[in-house]
């Protein structure tokens, strides 16, 4: 699918409202190039994570019974209220059922997820949601640990602190010592 289009005089009118000259040499090439990194950024939008998930399913051996996990997908995305970035880690469990994914495929859906303007909450519902999805297994786990810049280099400032959310469905819902093994496996 084509990436979004960002049109170059927005960056004009950025650079002037910043006090900068958009016709200085240096900057001549700032609005074009800008607007590919953030169709760059923002190309989530135009992604079908549940898709993606599905492209690389395979049927699970029954003789495996335990969870997978996934730690330390690196995050960056952008929050919705400042559109400023949110970057940190995501890690992904899952029990099997039926099926069992591509561990590609995961990371590329979070990264399509992230790929949109978000608050951290609701990227890890939707992360966990996809999975939930694709794969129907008997239970997900999603743990996002996220710095957000609007909280550190702007406003409040605190630049050490982090969020931290889960989102859990079926057997990690149900099964507190199963969502406990995850956390401890991820050092949450
Ligand atoms: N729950 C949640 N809040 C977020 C997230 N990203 C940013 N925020 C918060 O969104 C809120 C927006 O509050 P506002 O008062 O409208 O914005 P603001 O005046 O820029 O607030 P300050 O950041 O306190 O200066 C702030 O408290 C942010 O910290 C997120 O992913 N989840
Ligand atoms: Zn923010």
């Amino acid at each position: 699918m084509p990436s979004p289009t960002f049109p170059p005089a927005v960056y004009q009118t950025l650079l002037a409202a910043s006090g900068d000259d958009p016709q200085r040499r240096d900057l001549l090439g700032t609005p074009e190039r800008a607007a590919r990194a953030h169709a760059d950024l923002f190309a989530g939008y135009t992604e079908n994570p549940v898709a993606l998930l599905r492209s690389a399913m395979e049927p699970n051996d029954p003789r495996h019974s335990g969870p997978v996990l996934l730690r330390n997908l690196s995050l960056y995305s952008h929050c919705e209220h400042h559109i400023l970035p949110m970057d940190g880690v995501v890690h992904v469990a899952y029990r099997p059922g039926p099926w069992i994914l591509g561990l590609s495929k995961i990371a590329r859906a979070v990264a399509a997820l992230a790929a949109q303007l978000q608050s951290q909450e609701r990227l890890t519902r939707e992360i966990a949601d996809a999975i939930n999805t694709a794969a129907t297994p008997e239970g997900v786990l999603v743990a996002c640990v996220a710095r957000h810049h609007c909280m550190a280099h702007r406003g409040v400032r605190q630049t050490a602190a982090d969020t931290v959310t889960l989102e859990s469905r079926g057997s990690f819902l149900t099964d507190s010592a199963a969502r406990q093994e995850i956390l401890t496996l991820c050092r949450i």
